[in-house]
């Protein structure tokens, strides 16, 4: 494979779609309906600077299938977001949706802008303006939301706001990830992290390795990064390499997990701190149990695939781990819970939001916690029985799993 092919996610994706649906044994009409999203919009959205001058920002929110239910997703903002990544990521969250078995069909939003270099008010005014960019086609019953890279919180709160001007009614439940005093849920700013830990277990148990003497390795330092740092320290593991976007840290005795979570800045940032660094491609390639990849994708990829160390590979970033890597992962018996599952805590905990904003009554976080882990079992249960029964590589076996349900709700509704 070229290096382009190699990286285009999209393209990935569709090939393991086909794959999949062949294996449940659809048509290529199926495959036809399911291998592209059902409806993208690019919108430009003029927004006033701090200068007085108008920058025009590009966006996006593509919309994969709604056969399921509404639509569901995050929205990112980073320099690097292109038309084609949020068309996989919108499937990609189909997927997730379809292993969790969640009432909803895959959604997912973007802007290309870098929110390191703007101002928290002209965040503020992009952020409203995405939403009245979007909001024909979002809702709480269209199309749902949430947070992904360099959004968060305080960002789903203004879009939260305007949405709510525009309907003239307050909308909780058109988004999620926003804050507990406006309709959040507990453990949803933890949820990702959470799932993964989940996964890493159920990973864990398989190769019998215990978890206390575990070494493991996290990529990104972020919402997803630093808060599995977190609870992998506090479950007594070794966390030995960490890192950001501008290099990474080792230490094989553990690393000083609070410190660095004390020192990390919004966006995730850490290692520019230290002197004494290493680069993300080393930290790839440590000797460790557990590899974490919760960063950005194409990270694994045919040309340091055959170097990985890890017996466990835990993929908490969406597309961290090409096709080629992927193969050559698993044919050295490392095993790869893919994203699709791993980083599925965050729409989960998502969900039980929307539930509690439909219902207007809210849990306490035990009881998230206790349906968070009830779903992540049952989907890895799900995934690895498919792996083993069906002989197929974990990401595929997950897009089985995942798929199926998109193909037969689009079925019943007689549109294939
Ligand atoms: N936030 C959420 O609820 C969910 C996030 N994810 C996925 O997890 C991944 C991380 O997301 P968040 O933690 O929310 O983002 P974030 O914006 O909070 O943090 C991203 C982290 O990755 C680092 N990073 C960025 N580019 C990098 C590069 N080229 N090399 C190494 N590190 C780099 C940043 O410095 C930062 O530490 C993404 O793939 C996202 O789609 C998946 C499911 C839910
Ligand atoms: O919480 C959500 O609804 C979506 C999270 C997300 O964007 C993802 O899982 O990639």
């Amino acid at each position: 494979m070229n290096d382009k092919k190699e990286t285009d996610v999209l393209l990935a994706t569709q090939i393991v779609i086909e794959q999949a649906l062949q294996r449940l044994g659809y048509e290529q009409d199926m495959v036809e309906l399911l291998k592209e999203p059902m409806r993208v919009l690019t919108v430009r959205i003029p927004v006033r600077m701090d200068d007085g001058k108008t920058k025009v920002f590009t966006g996006y929110r593509s919309q994969h299938n709604d056969a399921v239910g509404p639509t569901k997703g995050g929205v990112r903002f980073h320099p690097a977001v292109h038309e084609n990544e949020v068309k996989a990521l919108s499937i990609w969250m189909s997927i997730k949706c379809g292993i969790a078995d969640l009432p909803y069909g895959g959604g997912k939003g973007g802007v290309i802008c870098d929110p390191r270099s703007m101002s928290i008010r002209e965040l503020e005014r992009l952020s409203r303006g995405y939403v009245r960019a979007v909001s024909q086609i979002v809702g709480p019953t269209k199309d749902i939301p949430a947070p992904d890279v360099m959004t968060n919180s305080q960002i789903m709160a203004w879009m939260l706001d305007e949405y709510s001007r525009i309907r003239e009614f307050d909308s909780p439940g058109f988004i999620t990830g926003k804050p507990l005093v406006l309709g959040g849920s507990k453990g949803r700013e933890t949820a990702t992290a959470r799932g993964v830990v989940i996964m890493i277990h159920e990973a864990l148990r398989l190769k019998g390795i215990d978890l206390a003497k575990a070494r493991i390795v996290i990529q990104g330092f972020g919402n997803a990064g630093s808060y599995l740092a977190k609870f992998m320290h506090e479950a007594g593991a070794r966390v030995i390499g960490i890192s950001d976007v501008s290099g990474a840290l080792y230490n094989e005795e553990g690393l000083d997990i609070p410190y660095l979570l004390d020192r990390r800045d919004s966006f995730g940032n850490v290692t520019n701190l230290f002197q004494q660094t290493i680069t993300n491609e080393q930290l790839l390639e440590l000797d460790c149990d557990v590899l974490v990849p919760a960063a950005i994708e194409n990270q694994i990829t045919e040309h340091n695939a055959p170097n990985i160390k890890a017996k466990v590979v835990v993929e908490a970033a969406n597309g961290p781990t090409t096709l080629e890597a992927t193969r050559i992962l698993s044919e050295r018996g490392i095993l790869i819970v893919p994203d699709v599952l791993a980083s599925s805590g965050g729409v989960i905990v998502s969900y039980f939001e929307w539930v509690q904003n439909n219902q207007g009554y809210y849990w306490d976080e035990q009881e998230i916690d206790d349906k968070l882990r009830l779903m992540m079992i049952r989907g890895f249960e799900q995934v690895y029985d498919i792996h083993r029964t069906r002989k197929v590589d974990m990401r595929l076996a997950a897009y089985m799993a995942g798929i199926r349900k998109v193909a037969e709700a689009a079925r019943y509704r007689g549109w294939v």
